[in-house]
């Protein structure tokens, strides 16, 4: 059986009387050198942590240049049907090569699908898992319960079938949006025309259409601004009467149905959680989704709402705000506070505010979400011309890096995957640019800061949690300079999902006895999650672990592994210390 040998010297578990041995550790750096020399890898730019980075490069490139040896990861290709493909990026040959120095081969960030027309059939869902798709989204403004479940049977079916990787499901509520009525023919919009929105059910002609929205004329102003579908096409708010509202085109276009309606500067007067968005929300229970990602959230209080009515059902589901309109923005800190991780919705974000304060808010709420230790989303447009193209431009690519660059968990794609032509590349595309992206980021300047946890030992507030998070923290220190990957035992998650938070630069290994935990760490940033039933012997459940990895050729003998003990909940712990070992696998 695998084992991994404990470093004495390096054994840190971290209490006041522990220090460290600079023989060890300059043996072990030796040793890793070695192994550098052996694998004739060029280590061009210094690193930090270069020791174990740059022979783990190596698994994902093959003479072609290709990725096929990444085997199991729910971070990248997966197949060599995938990686072979027609649809590799006209430069990935190029950027393959170039990320030699990568520090690791995982992608981090982690990609979240919309399925949708194009996607909902299960070579589809097998497909885009095997490209990377981390989290399946639901968008619950299309299709009935019948159709998503189907999309939920099949997630989890390649779930049980899948060696290793995972997928999440995430259900995206309709929320009190307005969107224009069904048409039969998309109608053509000109500038200048006179057009008409009534809240009359079932109309659909030339010149006037249904809103879904009854009090959408009491809101309603002359002179304002209505944008459709995210400000595709706009129009001036003229006159009303007691059931239509009368515009000018301002900016023309091909109306669909089911467009998106927004006045510019203002939210509906609608619940966030509709009628309709409780009975998807009791259909997520039913189907045990992961994480739901709720509407146009205006004030925590809502989120306090749906958690309570979660615990009354006694539904382990995590709950994702939209940051998408004027009211969410006042209110973020709270908002923020009160959920589990927030989405960058820039679509109606873009349209309720001047869309040029979408970048920055987009930067604050990344920010915020990092500094309150929550996962975020950004989301919409990012490969907005790969629906209709098997390209991206050059800006949707920059938008990516940016994404990433910022520290977001995970990026979305919306129509791309849901209806787009070319919903794999779409994926491959998302995947090179984040994993290249990611390449580029240094560690040096990402060291874990601990502002929350000193500020309460400051205050004698010290708790279980910021004692949780330091350890993440040093964990994370403690890898970062070894250059070692990190495996980490988690009941609830917790400890995985702190980890995630200081952004170690190798993978975090989460292996957990719950397959719901699985499946939604799928989400989290660096995190590589891992089933496994977890034995008394705590020994004899690491060995399985590494014989795990190692079988996966996620490790190789003779590396370090930094190992963490610890979490809320204790496993295989007398005392509530924590622990961090740093040790030599063996064959
Ligand atoms: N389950 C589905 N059934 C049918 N069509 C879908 C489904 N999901 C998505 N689509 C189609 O894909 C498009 C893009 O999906 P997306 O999730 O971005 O929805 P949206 O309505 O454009 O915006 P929002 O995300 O704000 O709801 C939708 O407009 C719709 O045409
Ligand atoms: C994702 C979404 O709902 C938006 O961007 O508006």
């Amino acid at each position: 059986m695998a084992t991994a040998t404990e470093i004495g010297s390096l054994a840190a578990r971290i209490r006041p009387s522990s220090g460290g041995d600079q023989a060890g550790l300059a043996s072990s750096r030796r040793s890793l050198d070695r192994s550098l020399l052996r694998a004739g890898t060029v280590c061009r730019a210094p690193q930090p942590a270069r020791w174990g980075l740059v022979v783990r490069s190596l698994k994902a490139t093959e003479r072609s240049g290709r990725a096929v040896d990444v085997v199991g990861t729910s971070n990248g290709p997966v197949s060599s049907e995938i990686s072979n493909s027609s649809f590799a990026l006209p430069s990935t040959e190029h950027s393959l090569e170039e990320t030699r120095v990568v520090s690791n081969p995982r992608r981090k960030t982690k990609i979240v699908c919309t399925i949708g027309p194009s996607t909902n059939t299960r070579e589809m869902i097998w497909k885009l898992a095997e490209a990377g798709m981390n989290v399946a989204r639901l968008n619950m403004s299309h299709g009935d319960h019948e159709s998503h479940q189907k999309i939920i049977d099949l997630v989890k079916e390649y779930n049980a079938q899948s060696k290793g990787n995972v997928i999440a499901i995430m259900l995206d509520t309709k929320g009190p949006e307005v969107r224009s009525g069904d048409v039969p023919q998309p109608i053509l919009l000109k500038e200048g025309q006179e057009f008409n929105f009534t809240i009359k059910r079932g109309v659909s002609s030339e010149d006037t259409v249904s809103v879904n929205y009854d009090d959408f004329v009491n809101d309603v102003e002359v002179g304002d601004i209505l944008l459709v579908d995210g400000g595709m096409m706009s129009l001036a708010v003229r006159s009303k009467t007691v059931d239509t509202v009368k515009c000018e085109v301002i900016d023309g276009g091909e109306l669909k149905s089911r467009r998106h309606l927004n006045v510019r500067g203002k939210s509906a007067t609608l619940p966030s959680i509709t009628e309709k968005d409780w009975e998807d929300i009791k259909f997520g229970v039913d189907h045990k989704v992961d994480f739901y990602a709720v509407s146009f959230v205006k004030d925590a209080k809502v989120v306090h709402e749906l958690k309570d009515y979660l615990k009354r059902c006694n539904a382990d589901i995590h709950v994702i705000v939209k940051i998408e309109s004027a009211d969410s923005i006042q209110n973020l800190h709270s908002i923020i506070s009160a959920s589990d991780g927030a989405m960058v919705a820039r679509g109606d974000l873009g349209a309720e505010l001047p869309i040029e304060e979408v970048p920055l808010l987009q930067e604050e709420i990344i920010n915020r979400c990092r500094s309150m230790e929550k996962p975020v989303i950004v989301a919409t447009n990012m490969l907005e011309s790969m629906i209709n193209h098997p390209t991206p431009t050059r800006a949707e690519v920059s938008d990516i890096a940016i994404a990433v660059r910022e520290g977001a968990d995970a990026i979305m794609l919306s129509g791309e995957t849901a209806h787009g032509k070319y919903p794999l590349k779409a994926v491959k595309v998302m995947h090179t640019v984040a994993w290249r992206t990611e390449s580029t980021q240094s560690t040096s300047n990402n060291q874990p800061v601990l502002p929350s946890a000193v500020q309460a030992a400051i205050c004698g507030e010290f708790s279980q949690r910021h004692m949780s998070a330091m350890f993440a923290a040093h964990a994370t220190t403690m890898a970062n300079t070894l250059g070692t990957p990190i495996i980490v035992f988690t009941q609830t998650g917790s400890m995985a999902i702190l980890l995630s938070h200081y952004r170690p630069s190798s993978t975090i290994f989460a292996f957990t006895n719950e397959e719901r935990i699985k499946q939604r760490l799928a989400l989290y940033h660096g995190v590589l999650p891992i089933h496994m039933q977890f034995s008394n012997d705590a020994e004899e459940t690491f060995s399985r672990a590494i014989k795990y990895l190692l079988d996966r050729k996620y490790l190789e003998k003779e590396e370090y592994v930094t190992l963490v003990q610890s979490g809320i909940h204790s496993i295989w712990r007398q005392e509530s210390t924590h622990h961090i070992q740093v040790r030599k696998v063996q064959g």
